[in-house]
């Protein structure tokens, strides 16, 4: 489901039965028509592409008061002009880390059949599979994944979370514990940053925010510069923690129409603005657009972890962020989940639904 970006698609969406990527991967075979793209030049991995100068924002200056000042005027400025920006020294710790990107390898390499206990269900969007067809003729990426609701806890469906490797629960669950926590700092450090009420984005989320993750699985392809690992899209969530493959390189951001690439920073979070915080920023923070590129000899996983605030939660600009100057760009909505896809399903860019 890319582009789907952590939230559910409208009831009665296509569901495709064609193959696993993975199944594709190890076929050796020809690429099959459906995940050629037609339109744009894409893919490449092209190392002629510049490297993204993303910042790097310290967690732990943040919090201490010296150099708050510093580091809030850092944030405040990755997400105006880029939208996006890694933190380091977040707490959460390198072992937790490293043991679910292992756990998402590890399934990943379990036989089909066992992969296959966990599969989407028809009508549903949780689950392992791959590409969700969403729209008609849609070009499809070379991707698979497992994709998840992990908060609130009583709306999980656990049938659909592995039970290979054996800590694979167990571990999502800390780290959501730890992410959601890590999520409630970041908000309030990004009201901070444009000087408003430390709760202004915060309150927006509601009691229960949603959090989803997404395991992005690419296996090596055959013609990396003719698919997408995954299309260009903009996160629909508020906010998207992402945790990069360590090795290797694949996410892509567009600024000013020229496709960069992130670096690899082990351990960091890639954070990046979803369309609902540019709607509550008034447009000041930017949802940008982003893709994952494959390669042809190297396998790539990556752990999304989309928030957004809870189900029927009316969500629009601060007040604060809107005057003379800067009158009001969006309008108040509901669910922008729907919205974005049936946006999404027309080919059509989510946000502009919402702009007034
Ligand atoms: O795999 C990546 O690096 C990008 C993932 C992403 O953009 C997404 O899951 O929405
Ligand atoms: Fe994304």
């Amino acid at each position: 489901m890319s582009g789907g970006s952590g939230l559910s698609p409208l009831a009665g969406a296509e569901l495709d039965l064609h193959r696993l990527v993975q199944e594709l991967a190890e076929d050796d075979g020809e690429l099959p028509e459906r995940f050629i793209c037609k339109d744009t030049p894409h893919g490449l991995i092209t190392s002629s592409l510049p490297l993204m100068d993303i910042p790097v924002i310290d967690f732990s200056h943040l919090s201490s008061s010296s150099a708050t000042t510093d580091e809030l005027q850092k944030l405040q400025s990755a997400l105006s002009s880029w939208g996006c920006f890694q933190i380091i020294n977040h707490g959460i710790e390198s072992s937790l880390i490293d043991e679910l990107k292992e756990n998402g390898r590890q399934f990943f390499k379990l036989p089909m059949e066992d992969k296959k206990k966990y599969a989407r269900g028809a009508n549903d969007i949780e689950g392992y599979g791959n590409d969700m067809v969403l729209y008609k003729n849609q070009t499809l990426d070379w991707t698979d994944s497992i994709y998840l609701v992990v908060s609130p806890e009583d709306d999980r469906k656990l049938n659909y979370w592995p039970q290979s490797p054996t800590s694979f629960r167990e571990i999502l669950e800390e780290y959501t514990t730890k992410l959601k926590l890590l999520l409630e700092i970041l908000l309030k450090f990004m009201a901070k940053a444009l000087d408003l009420e430390e709760t202004s984005f915060l309150n927006q989320f509601g009691e229960r925010p949603i959090m989803y993750t997404r395991y992005n699985f690419y296996p090596p392809c055959p013609r990396p510069d003719l698919v997408h690992g995954l299309k260009p899209h903009a996160d629909g969530s508020a906010i998207t923690f992402l945790l990069q493959d360590d090795e290797v390189e694949g996410l892509q951001f567009l600024k000013d129409d020229q496709w960069v690439r992130v670096p690899i920073l082990p351990r960091a979070f890639l954070v990046n603005v979803g369309d609902q915080i540019e709607m509550m920023s008034n447009g000041i923070f930017k949802s940008p657009i982003h893709r994952a590129v494959t390669n042809s000899d190297k396998e790539r996983i990556s752990v999304a972890m989309f928030c957004a605030p809870e189900v029927g939660k009316e969500i629009g600009p601060i007040e604060a962020l809107i005057d003379d100057t800067r009158p009001r760009l969006y309008k108040t909505v509901k669910d922008y989940r729907e919205i974005y896809y049936e946006y999404y399903q027309q080919g059509k860019r989510p946000i502009d639904a919402v702009k007034l």
